[in-house]
């Protein structure tokens, strides 16, 4: 099971010691939430932190965009040395094309889908994407309860991969601690993201705390 801190609950005073930080920890990716005030009723940040945050570390960054108009951003976050971007499929009638676009852009695609939307959304594009991000929380704030009627859609994308032979991450964002990482991971996950949970104490001790949980 690989890591992904969300900066999104990081001190934002200090931000490029807080992903020193995890880096130092051992995280395996930084995950960058970016929010535009529409498709999620909050706001965050946008490619200038992205653009400072570059040259602090070499983590992979896995950009989780939450606006209402993702392709108009790929372009900039490719260009910004963003390794992997991931679209919401509730944003766009032309998901094929938006991750076509990522990944001519030389990026990894990630499709991400909220808590209440199915797997047939984005079955047809499974064969095309890197990643499948499955939010445990409805999108738009760090903190919230852990949804675990996810771990039915978590199992049956594990399924729908060994029975396909693909070959793509499968991602969970929102509510992971200790216990829920657990249940993710005997669900089939491979990445989970965690904001509130590394921040809330020193990042490196948290991290330990998650890793010994799936016995890493
Ligand atoms: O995408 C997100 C919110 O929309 C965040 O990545 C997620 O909520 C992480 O925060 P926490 O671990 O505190 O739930
Ligand atoms: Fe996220």
């Amino acid at each position: 099971m690989k890591i992904a801190p969300s900066i999104l609950s990081a001190n934002f005073a200090e931000l490029g010691k807080d992903v020193q930080r995890v880096a130092a920890g051992g995280a395996d990716y930084l995950h960058i939430d970016i929010m535009d005030g529409h498709f999620v009723p909050n706001l965050s940040f946008g490619l200038p932190i992205i653009k400072a945050l570059r040259p602090v570390t070499d983590l992979p960054f896995d950009c989780h965009l939450m606006v209402t108009n993702p392709a108009d951003y790929v372009q900039l976050l490719a260009a910004s040395q963003v390794q992997i971007i991931g679209v919401h499929a509730e944003t766009t009638a032309h998901l094929c094309r938006l991750l076509q676009q990522i990944k001519a852009a030389g990026c990894q695609a990630e499709v991400v889908i909220n808590p209440a939307t199915s797997l047939t959304v984005i079955e047809e594009v499974l064969p095309l994407v890197d990643s499948v991000l499955l939010m445990t929380v409805n999108p738009g704030f760090g903190g919230q309860k852990f949804l675990p009627f996810v771990l039915k859609k978590v199992q049956r994308l594990a399924r729908i991969k060994q029975q396909n032979n693909y070959h793509f991450e499968i991602e969970v964002d929102g509510g992971i601690d200790p216990a829920t990482i657990k249940l993710c991971a005997a669900a089939g996950a491979t990445i989970a993201v965690a904001g509130s949970f590394i921040f809330q104490n020193d990042p490196a001790k948290q991290l330990a705390l998650l890793k010994a949980a799936v016995g890493e």
